[in-house]
């Protein structure tokens, strides 16, 4: 049950940053017999460099290899509190692109709707404080019904006209003892406890952290008649996921930004970009697919198929 053969966590920066992270188990349709290792409190101490609530100051080479250091630490040691995290669970889109008669992350995946894969995942964690689900009212029975089987505090908030606008509510739902923000498009429903631990610790020690991939293909720049500009060097592009984990001082400053400038971004830690603070990637796997077209929705069976065998 692990798909740990088809993480793509193998570089040395990662490998470096989190040796000593504990075996688990994927959620992947065993979710209630889950286990996770205890994380106790994270020991602001050993990170003054990144424990201010404002980052203004703080220089992203030093950032890194501050991690870097850290890295033979324990995940005790320096993992997130107890309670600490509120999820928003992103689950307001049209998904049009789908074609299908409902909004895509409510399709059957081998049974289940998408959005209760990732739903399950996060109300696992004792890192949890509550998970806020940006959805129309019509579908908040699917998540009540799912809560029945397991302990989280659940909210709901009103989805917005674009993807920001929905984590905006959300993010107004946030209780204020919470100190960091995990936001998930429940249309990526294979993400990993692994891979999201690893961004939650990568977020609270920088400020704000996305799980990343490196980008396979060559990428070029195009004109809008689609004559190529330039070749991209491959060598610095990842693919942006989700979570995106950001301090909720951070992400309330980048929004009076974005707002007051009328900015439009298409992912989370953009708004962390605009406020010129570092972002930090931490590496992902290639199965944490978005759920956009049919395509997807098979190439996501097929991976849990394989996963559970
Ligand atoms: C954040 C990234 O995943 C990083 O790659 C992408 O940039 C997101 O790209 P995107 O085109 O916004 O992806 P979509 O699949 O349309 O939406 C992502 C998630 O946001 C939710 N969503 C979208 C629009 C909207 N007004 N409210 C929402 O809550 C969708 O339900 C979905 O679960």
């Amino acid at each position: 049950m692990s798909i740990l053969g088809f993480s793509s966590s193998s570089s040395c920066s990662s490998y470096l940053l989190h040796p000593s992270l504990p075996n688990l188990q994927t959620p992947f349709q065993s979710f209630p017999s889950l286990s996770f290792s205890k994380i106790s409190s994270f020991k602001a101490t050993q990170y003054p460099k990144f424990t201010n609530a404002v980052h203004s100051t703080i220089n992203c080479s030093a950032t890194a290899s501050q991690l870097t250091k850290g890295s033979d630490e324990s995940l005790e040691e320096k993992g997130v509190e107890a309670k600490s995290v509120s999820v928003i669970l992103l689950a307001g889109g049209k998904g049009t692109r789908m074609g299908a008669s409902m909004p895509k992350q409510y399709l059957p995946l081998l049974g289940q709707p998408i959005a209760l894969y990732s739903f399950y995942t996060f109300s696992l964690m004792p890192e949890v404080r509550e998970i806020i689900v940006v959805c129309d009212p019509s579908y908040r029975d699917i998540f009540e019904d799912a809560k029945e089987k397991i302990q989280v505090n659940l909210k709901f908030a009103l989805p917005g006209k674009e993807r920001q606008d929905s984590v905006y509510s959300g993010f107004q739902a946030v209780d204020s003892n919470s100190t960091l923000l995990c936001i998930h498009d429940s249309a990526r429903p294979l993400v990993s406890s692994i891979d999201t631990k690893k961004v939650l610790i990568d977020g609270w020690l920088i400020g704000a952290a996305v799980l990343g991939v490196h980008a396979k293909a060559t990428i070029k720049e195009a004109n809008t008649a689609s004559f190529v500009v330039k070749t991209l060097d491959r060598k610095t592009l990842w693919e942006m996921q989700t979570p995106q984990v950001i301090k909720p001082e951070i992400l309330r400053r980048g929004f009076e930004l974005v707002n007051r400038e009328g900015l439009e971004v298409t992912d989370d830690v953009s708004i962390v970009e605009h406020l010129k603070l570092p972002v930090y990637i931490t590496e992902g796997s290639y199965t944490n697919i978005k759920v956009t077209t049919p395509d997807d929705l098979l190439l996501a069976e097929r991976i849990l198929n394989t996963t559970s065998s």
